[in-house]
């Protein structure tokens, strides 16, 4: 039996349609990457063609190191010369070779979001751009957004004119290119982008791409944006030799520029095209398989599929509502120890998948308690701590001195008596003379008024110049336990204050762990080549292979991947869909929250448990939410729906006295979000890890008791506003309890209800 006897005849088309463009179609689960793995392995085995003429793209670097692996399994030797990336990474290493042809140094640098937000902050200093009106951050998404659809800076002007914001942000986009020019960097976006500009102007590495790449593959083609899609067209267009496969129904990164056209106007692109949609999904049990499809048929943009699966109906899909988010919590880890013991699951076969990173602290604390073996996937990337950017940027200066950002950070770090006054001569003297920083400094004598500190400047480059002249004969393990023993930033660190200094000091340590291993995976590599790894690692990356734990992580990193058992956390409106969904009230931002929905609830094989809580602390608000819509949409007869567990009463007491109850149940909206009230004596509660179990509700009682709630200013008929939902008009206003209800109609918020203390209402 041959492995391709596995598959069912539509997949087997998929496989055997090696030879022009293939577009493959279909629902989760049905073996759309299953298919690719094959197809790869077929190419190679069957056609005898070569690993090294393969190229398969995927969406993350976990997702590519699954589908190595499956080829690997299926081919053995030879799988490792296939290139097996994500589109980052691809272009990564092209622009690593011929970036010079487009005037940058192949060691050049990757800028992460907190560089690209410093060198934006110093250009709307100088274009004077009030950034309360303009943001960084806005500014910053509209060159990415820009960047996905392959818009110059040139273009973007054009389309500028007679916008007074978009004019401002051309400039600022201008500025920008310009900046990361000069430090010879690219941002993520640029990656892409850059290498499509190479492959476009020089036909001499387009011809050689063309020629090595004779087969390529695109994995989640749905979430691929216009530049992706133009950088493969470009790669295939000698070939044609295209297989590109995904689900529409699972785009869910519009907000990052993916462009659903890529799917339907395939085949205008390439009219002989070979067709092929797989309907069987083999993956799920019926009932987990029937809940995504009764939720899925929902939207309405969609091309109409239904999966089946010849599993058994398995376990009822779970739902357990509660009334605060921290018993969730306690459900979810008690209910992975109960699968445990019994023999039902292992921790590895469990996923808590949720909406927002934000959501993974309850659920993370309450798992330390009890502790079962976990592992958040996102969060705090432990590149973006302070300490690894510090020995980071020490890296990247002795790599590459044109990066003027990782220069500046380190030049005073730890501290050498290099002001902020000299830092600025140094920046003027390199901006005349256009140059680095870097080259700045290394000409110090010639820098007007710079005085006493030239001879630290001097004693910092000299620093720099002798760890540059070391690197080779030491390697990446010696280099960076030089760069911390000369500059004494560890020492530093252990003699400081700083209550993270442990922490930060395991940190180091896990850094030159991870120096070390690469060293030893890569055989004598460069100092560039780790910068580079570095740079390209996702958050999901962090995700060790091969150890039991329960993986913690958003629904969007979730793609592609599947197991045993999921938890979706936090099924509720205003968490999932999103608040900012709800109140854009644009059908489109609800279809994708709810393609997310059907994404999450596909990665189960055998049991989904759903939950959700009615009362939930967010950025110190309390929120009291329903529960989500696409719960809602799942058929009773899918669900074992007990009833709501409380084991605290007092928040349905406060529910009747407050007169909350079954307003939340009816609206699908959080009908109110309370900001308690907090003396200082009130205040630990509310900041406080250990007293979890009593937070959200000692604060609402204690906050309402501590309202003394005289009449407020304003009268049913009056206009106001609101810090967070803007303006709106008093519909109801009624003495309660201890405080002033009251009702507006927010113009684009729609109805709330306020206890008039914490809405903090100001009339207009
Ligand atoms: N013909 C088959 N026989 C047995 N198992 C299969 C077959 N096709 C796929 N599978 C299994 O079904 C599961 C889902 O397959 P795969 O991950 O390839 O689906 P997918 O379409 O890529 O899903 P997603 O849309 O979530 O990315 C995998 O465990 C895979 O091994
Ligand atoms: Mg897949």
């Amino acid at each position: 039996m041959s492995i391709y006897d596995t598959l069912n005849e539509e997949q087997k088309k998929g496989v055997f349609t090696t030879q022009g463009p293939v577009l493959l179609l279909a629902g989760a689960g049905s073996g759309k990457t299953r298919v690719l793995t094959h197809r790869i392995a077929y190419l190679i085995e069957e056609l005898g063609v070569s690993p090294w003429n393969i190229m398969a793209i995927t969406f993350t670097n976990k997702a590519a190191g699954e589908m190595k692996e499956r080829v690997e399994h299926l081919v053995g030797m030879g799988a490792e010369s296939i290139w097996v990336t994500t589109f980052h990474s691809t272009c990564v290493r092209i622009l690593h070779r011929y970036a010079d042809r487009l005037g940058y140094d192949n060691h050049f640098t990757i800028y992460d979001t907190d560089d690209q937000k410093s060198v934006m902050k110093d250009i709307c200093k100088r274009l004077q751009i009030d950034t309360k009106l303009l943001k960084e951050r806005s500014i910053l998404s509209a060159i990415s957004s820009a960047k996905d659809e392959l818009i110059s800076p040139k273009e973007y002007e054009l389309n500028a004119m007679g916008d007074f914001r978009k004019q401002k942000i051309a400039q600022a986009y201008n500025e920008y290119q310009e900046a990361l020019r000069k430090s010879n960097a690219m941002d993520f976006d640029d990656l892409i982008v850059k290498a499509v500009e190479l492959l476009k102007a020089d036909r001499e590495v387009l011809e050689n791409y063309q020629k090595r790449f004779k087969y390529i593959m695109v994995d989640e083609y749905q979430d691929t944006n216009t530049a992706q899609f133009e950088l493969v067209r470009l790669l295939a267009d000698a070939s044609h030799n295209l297989c590109v496969v995904g689900d529409d129904d699972q785009s869910i990164y519009k907000f990052r520029g993916a462009n659903i056209r890529n799917i339907l106007d395939f085949e205008k692109v390439y009219p002989e095209a070979a067709v092929i949609r797989l309907e069987q999904n083999y993956r799920s049990t019926k009932n987990v398989l029937d809940a995504a499809n009764a939720v899925i048929r929902n939207n309405k943009g969609r091309k109409s599929k239904t999966l089946w699966t010849d599993k058994g109906s398995g376990n009822p899909v779970h739902f357990r509502q509660f009334d605060q988010a921290y018993e969730e919590a306690e459900f979810i880890a008690d209910d992975v120890v109960r699968k445990k013991r019994e023999g039902i699951a292992d921790y590895g076969d469990c996923a808590v998948l949720y909406r927002t990173n934000a959501q993974a602290r309850l659920i993370e604390e309450r798992f330390v308690v009890e502790g079962i073996p976990y592992k958040v996937v996102g969060g705090i990337n432990f590149y973006a701590r302070r300490e690894i950017k510090d020995l980071l940027a020490y890296l990247k200066t002795i790599d590459n001195g044109r990066d003027d950002l990782a220069v500046k950070r380190i030049i005073n770090v730890p501290k050498r008596g290099i002001g902020a006054a000299t830092i600025a001569k140094v920046q003027n003297y390199a901006d005349i003379h256009e140059m680095s920083f870097y080259d700045a400094l290394c000409q110090v004598d010639d820098i007007p008024g710079i005085g006493k500190s030239a001879s630290r400047l001097d004693a910092f480059v000299t620093m720099i110049q002798s760890f540059r002249s070391k690197v080779e004969y030491y390697g990446l393990e010696g280099l960076i336990k030089d760069v911390i023993e000369t500059t004494g930033y560890v020492s530093e660190l252990e003699a400081s204050d700083d209550e993270d200094a442990e922490d930060r000091i395991e940190n180091i340590d896990e850094l030159i762990s991870k120096m070390v291993s690469f060293e030893t995976a890569h055989g004598e590599p460069t100092l560039g080549e780790f910068l580079e790894e570095v740079a390209l690692v996702a958050d999901i990356d962090n995700v060790e292979a091969g150890n039991n734990k329960v993986l913690l992580m958003t629904l969007h990193s979730a793609k592609g991947l599947e197991f045993p058992h999921i938890y979706l956390a936090g099924m509720e409106d205003g968490v999932f869909p999103s608040y900012m969904t709800i109140v854009s009230d644009d059908p489109d931002e609800i279809e994708e929250e709810r393609r997310l929905a059907y994404v999450g609830i596909t990665r189960a094989k055998e049991d989904l448990t759903l939950s959700c809580a009615r009362m939930r602390m967010i950025r110190g608000e309390t929120q009291i939410n329903a529960v989500s819509r696409f719960v809602g949409e799942i058929p009773q007869e899918l669900m074992d729906n007990r009833a709501p567990v409380s084991r605290y009463r007092v928040m349905q007491q406060n529910e009747e006295e407050y007169g909350f109850a079954g307003k939340s149940e009816s609206t699908y909206r959080p009908v109110a979000t309370l900001k308690p009230r907090r003396t200082a004596a009130e205040n630990k509660p509310f900041i406080a890890g250990g007293g979890l179990g009593s937070l959200a509700v000692a604060g609402i009682s204690k906050g309402v008791g501590a309202v003394t709630g005289g009449k407020p200013d304003y009268d049913v008929g009056d206009r106001v506003k609101h810090v967070k939902y803007g303006e709106g008009t008093v519909t109801g206003l009624e003495p309660g309890p201890r405080d002033y209800k009251v009702t507006v109609d927010f113009d684009n918020a729609g109805q709330k209800i306020m206890y008039a203390a914490f809405a903090k209402l100001e009339r207009i």
